[in-house]
């Protein structure tokens, strides 16, 4: 990693509230290119939120957040920023589109209809498939997958473009064990062959300290931000985050997009 290049994200003591209580409190976190960086904390400790804040979906009351060394509300280059949701993964069986329709949905938004690609973009669609290990399944209708197929699907839409930075908000919710083990083994392909750096929000802390460099906790406020190896010497962190934490069942609901 090289930590004299600017840092990716930039947040400086954000405070968030939605209602009165701060759900964020006096938050810094700086993300260099190239890391993969694990943010865990329990339910309802502002995880999302701090996404949504990095992505200018919310706008702090108090502090700054840049991308890519530009404050987030100036910010217009969004094909740098790949960003696959905590409820990504649940298309039912009847959904009227293909695998290809919906990656290429990552190049030009819903209204990219595959008929207006040219070549140059259905290469990149087919690329974007066989990166994650998906092209023999373009022409499927995206319903008929497993859970662990269409988050790979989810993948490749967010890769279309290009990006250098990927967020992933929960991604193996709903994902049996094993294929959640084969895509944290894509994450961290992508992550060290092609350099994409990676955030990744997730419960399951003892399966994701095996891929990540680094890793922050967070409840409200950063309790810890370090690279893996101190995280695992921290016999605090890791007992309070590593293990009370990854248990935890989500409920979230089915997909609506
Ligand atoms: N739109 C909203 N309006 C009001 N409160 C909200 C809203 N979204 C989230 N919250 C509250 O903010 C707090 C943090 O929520 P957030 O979704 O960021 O946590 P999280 O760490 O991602 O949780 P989980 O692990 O359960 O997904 C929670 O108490 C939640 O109830």
């Amino acid at each position: 990693m090289d930590r004299t290049q600017k840092p990716v994200i930039d947040i400086q003591h954000i405070t968030y509230r939605y209602e009165r209580s701060p759900v964020l409190d006096d938050v810094s976190l700086t993300v260099q290119p190239g890391t993969f960086l694990g943010l865990v904390g329990p339910n309802g400790s502002g995880k999302s939120t701090l996404i949504r804040l990095m992505l200018g979906l919310l706008k702090p009351q108090m502090g700054d957040v840049r991308l890519f060394d530009t404050e987030v509300r100036k910010f217009s280059n969004w094909g740098k920023i790949g960003y696959v949701s905590q409820k990504a993964n649940r298309f039912n069986a009847g959904f009227p589109a293909t695998v290809f329709e919906v990656v290429s949905m990552g190049l030009f938004g819903p209204v990219g209809l595959c008929r207006f690609l040219g070549k140059k973009e259905r290469t990149r669609v087919h690329e974007a498939l066989d990166t994650v290990g998906m092209k023999a399944y373009a022409k499927q209708p995206i319903g008929r997958l497993s859970g662990g197929q269409q988050q790979r699907v989810f993948i490749a839409r967010a890769l279309v473009s290009n990006p250098e930075l990927l967020i992933l908000d929960e991604p193996t919710v709903g994902v049996d064990a094993n294929a959640a083990q084969r895509f944290y083994d894509l994450l961290a392909a992508l992550n060290q062959q092609h350099g994409l750096t990676l955030i990744l929000v997730s419960h399951d802390v003892g399966t994701m300290t095996r891929y990540v460099s680094d890793i922050a906790c967070l409840n409200q406020r950063l309790h810890f931000h370090g690279s893996k190896s101190e995280f695992e010497e921290n016999p605090d962190f890791s007992a309070l985050y590593g293990h009370e934490v990854q248990h935890v069942v989500h409920e979230h609901g089915e997909l609506t997009q």
